[in-house]
């Protein structure tokens, strides 16, 4: 299939990862998560906006019992992380003994899901793990043992797939990089 660069605000992005292998690496963990967590019913707990696509396609691919619940945190402006996460959506529900698993589109300088994990574990919860479609190790700012990621890129800003570059981007299928 042909992928056009596409033009989102003042930039261009260029296909980087095609739909059927996004699709084809969330099975491989989706079938890891589920033999790990048989018997635990794991709550998913997807950080919105941009983890709505993979946490849809990631529950589909699990063959266990299981819930998913939603909290949205911010922190990017532009293409930079401003370094202040701030929690607009709280979670309702009680994660006290729960095995939590943390659903997150991409983890970058990792400063939402170091001031997210902590919060987390305040609450009592079983367990906590984080599944992240994408981790940019080289853009890491904390020490952070993502035990689900499902793929590894370069430093580079991405769009698409649910990720988006000001609000536009998050509807493409396939994941592009900016040129
Ligand atoms: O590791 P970090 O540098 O903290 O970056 C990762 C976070 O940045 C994005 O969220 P954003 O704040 O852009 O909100 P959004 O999900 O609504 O796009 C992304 O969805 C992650 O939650
Ligand atoms: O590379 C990215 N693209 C879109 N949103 C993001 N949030 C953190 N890193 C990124």
């Amino acid at each position: 299939m042909n992928h056009p660069p596409v033009t989102l605000h003042d930039k261009k992005f260029k296909i980087y990862i095609q739909e059927r292998k996004i699709l084809h690496s969330i099975e491989v963990v989706a079938a890891r998560l589920s033999h790990e967590y048989r018997d635990k019913c794991p709550l998913f707990l997807s950080v919105l906006n941009g983890s709505f696509m993979f946490a849809s396609d990631l529950m589909k691919e699990m063959s266990i019992d299981c819930e998913i619940s939603f909290i949205r945190l911010s922190s990017y402006s532009d293409m930079g992380s401003t370094g202040q996460v701030k929690e607009i959506m709280g979670l309702k529900e009680s994660i006290k003994y729960r095995h939590v698993v943390v659903v997150e589109d991409i983890v970058d300088t990792g400063h939402t899901v170091a001031a997210l994990l902590p919060q987390l574990q305040s609450q009592g919860p079983a367990s906590v793990e984080v599944a992240a479609l994408l981790v940019k190790p080289e853009a890491h700012e904390h020490q952070l043992d993502i035990k689900y990621p499902v793929m590894e890129i370069g430093n580079d800003f991405v769009v698409g797939y649910g990720l988006d570059y000001n609000g536009l981007g998050r509807n493409l299928r396939d994941i592009y990089k900016v040129m």
